[in-house]
């Protein structure tokens, strides 16, 4: 027999006009993508976002300094939504979450997933739904599986066998837990080794090969106080073309079928991930929600049509593609210097504590001047970090004024993703503040990090 439990999107989708591969999730602004669409030239050299002049949020709130154009967020989440109309849209709050962010996200009608206690309490503190709550992770503490039944978050992604017992422990069958079980379905994506998460032989999820995604599924299925809504995957993160998901698509509805002829049931949710790229550079490819939506839908309806299966909701979670073009980084040029070899240094009061990502992946980035005059001769940098490692350097090779001096303003784009969320404590600088830039105000949500407050953490000497 077989049971459906939820059809929610049961008729194949319309046809959708696909927009062209490089299109854009948000409109571009004068300068382009990656700048937010309100980034534009303001008086003196400066450089509005939001309506605020950057220098002038510099001289406020000193720097480094983040600033994230809260329109550029929404409407990125905003995007997601319109092309999937009949998905649920989950912001990853890996990418960067705080309270406004949180009531940002919640404002617009997307879901939050977080992966640890800390993500948790901030997203519950800050009043987010809980029932749009959804948690992930490799290695959950019993205690964030109890806080989040305390708090009755919607949905747990299961990712390890040990979970199933502990989580059926703390559910009820008057009171089940909706959870989705995270398999791989041996596809790689991703502008990293580190981040591609869709394959056999990494730490995350069940294999299918193997049976092990199998066995997990027949578990869970045995436990009263748990419902099986679906199977989720993440393949990796900053991925520019719609193929690798149209893969897992395949696979996963190979294993939805599997999992109907052996148990009878039909699992109404399929969970994608995140991933969607978004441009750091210029001439970068970014995948776009709308095609990336109708692409992902069409091959979904057709596989499903192949299987004889009703069609899964679609769950998405991106991260990046929501938070990353929202976000300005500013700096302050402190030294400049010429090496051995003719090239020019310019170093920045930041560095891989606000932003490991190109000490850690190679990732590269635009920067331009703020604050003066960018017009006259240019010159080669690199814009290196304060920190005690020659490695530390946020842009190769950029072109600048050829006379940058100290005291100079630089912004960086595309900054609102992966570096505060992963910022750390090196040579005690203190961690940037972060202040929201909408329709000409700026208001601080994140003070900068002190002494005092790193001190405040010793207890012993
Ligand atoms: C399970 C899961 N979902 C969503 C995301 C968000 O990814 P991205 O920021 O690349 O969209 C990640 C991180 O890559 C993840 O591990
Ligand atoms: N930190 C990575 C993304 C990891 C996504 C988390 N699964 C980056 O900056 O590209």
């Amino acid at each position: 027999m077989t049971t459906t439990l939820r059809t929610p999107q049961s008729s194949p989708p319309l046809p959708v006009e696909l927009p062209e591969a490089n299109e854009p999730a948000a409109p571009a602004g004068p300068l382009g993508s990656p700048w937010p669409a309100s980034a534009r030239p303001g008086p003196n050299g400066d450089l509005l976002i939001g309506g605020v002049g950057l220098a002038e949020a510099a001289d406020r709130f000193g720097t480094p300094l983040y600033v994230l154009d809260e329109q550029e967020f929404r409407s990125r989440a905003r995007a997601f939504r319109r092309a999937l109309p009949t998905a649920e849209v989950h912001y990853a709050a890996k990418a960067f979450l705080c309270s406004a962010v949180a009531d940002w996200v919640a404002d617009e009608g997307l879901g939050l997933d977080v992966c640890s206690a800390g993500e948790l309490r901030l997203a519950a503190a800050a009043g987010f739904p809980p029932e749009r709550l959804l948690l992930h992770g490799n290695a959950k503490t019993p205690e964030e599986l109890r806080l989040a039944r305390r708090l009755r978050v919607g949905r747990i992604v299961v990712d390890g066998a040990a979970e199933i017992p502990r989580l059926a422990a703390l559910a009820a069958a008057d009171a089940p837990q909706r959870v989705l079980v995270r398999v791989l379905p041996g596809v790689a994506a991703g502008h990293h080794r580190a981040v591609r998460t869709g394959v056999d032989g990494q730490k995350f999820g069940f294999r299918i090969t193997g049976g092990d995604a199998a066995d997990a599924i027949a578990r869970i299925l045995g436990q009263p106080g748990l419902e099986l809504t679906g199977l989720h995957c993440h393949l990796g993160s900053q991925i520019t073309g719609a193929e690798p998901y149209l893969a897992a698509v395949d696979r996963l509805v190979e294993l939805l079928a599997e999992v109907r002829d052996r148990h009878g049931v039909e699992l109404p949710e399929l969970d994608l991930g995140g991933g969607h790229g978004v441009r750091y550079l210029a001439g970068d490819a970014e995948l776009d929600p709308a095609r990336f939506a109708a692409e992902t839908t069409a091959r979904l309806a057709a596989r499903c049509a192949e299987h004889g299966l009703a069609v899964p909701r679609l769950l998405v979670e991106p991260g990046r593609a929501i938070a990353a073009p929202a976000g300005v980084a500013v700096y302050r040029v402190l030294s400049v210097k010429r090496g051995t070899d003719g090239r020019a240094f310019a170093a920045v009061d930041g560095g891989m504590s606000d932003n490991p990502r190109p000490a850690l992946y190679g990732s590269a980035y635009e920067v331009r001047p703020v604050g003066r005059p960018a017009t006259g001769p240019t010159a080669t940098f690199d814009v290196v970090g304060r920190h005690c490692e020659a490695g530390d350097v946020l842009v190769h090779g950029a072109t600048l004024p050829a006379d940058l001096r100290p005291g100079d303003l630089l912004a960086v784009p595309a900054a609102g993703a992966y570096q505060l969320s992963m910022a750390s404590g090196y040579n005690l600088v203190g961690r940037p503040p972060v202040a929201a830039a909408r329709e000409g105000r700026l208001r601080l949500l994140i003070r900068r990090e002190t002494v005092e407050d790193l001190r405040a953490r010793e207890v012993g000497r």
